[in-house]
């Protein structure tokens, strides 16, 4: 039997990819796919001085760009308070932004993670 070797690198990106897949879905509207712009949202650019969405996620994680999970969770924290930042509470982005963060703090757990870990050996 041949040993897998891995770099550790191609681990992180396999479970970064099924914890982005299992986020991304409750995008039902698509609001976080791509990232936001001054035509849809406007003053968005001055306002927002971090912008981040899924499609941004996915490229830093196929590049390697996040060094943990925890690195990932930074910039999906960043995606949801941006949207409750820029957005008022009445609107949907908000009420979605609040929804995202609510469900991913939950897959992004400390035990979910710790127990992803033990599974992953
Ligand atoms: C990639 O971002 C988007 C893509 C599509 C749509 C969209 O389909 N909007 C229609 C639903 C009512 C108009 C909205 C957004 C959108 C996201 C956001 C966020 C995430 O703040 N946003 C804020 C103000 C106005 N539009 C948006």
């Amino acid at each position: 039997v041949t040993e897998v070797r891995d770099d550790g690198k191609g681990v992180l990106r396999e479970c970064l990819l099924y914890i982005q897949k299992h986020l991304q879905r409750k995008d039902v509207n698509g609001f976080f796919a791509a990232p936001v712009n001054d035509t849809i949202a406007p003053g968005y650019s001055n306002i927002i001085k971090e912008p981040m969405d899924f499609s941004t996620m996915l490229l830093k994680i196929e590049n390697d760009t996040y060094d943990s999970i925890m690195d990932y969770k930074t910039d999906y924290v960043l995606m949801c308070n941006n949207a409750m930042t820029y957005n008022r509470p009445e609107t949907i982005y908000y009420k979605e932004a609040k929804r995202l963060l609510q469900s991913g703090m939950k897959m992004l757990s400390k035990e979910k993670l710790l127990s992803m870990r033990r599974s992953l050996g």
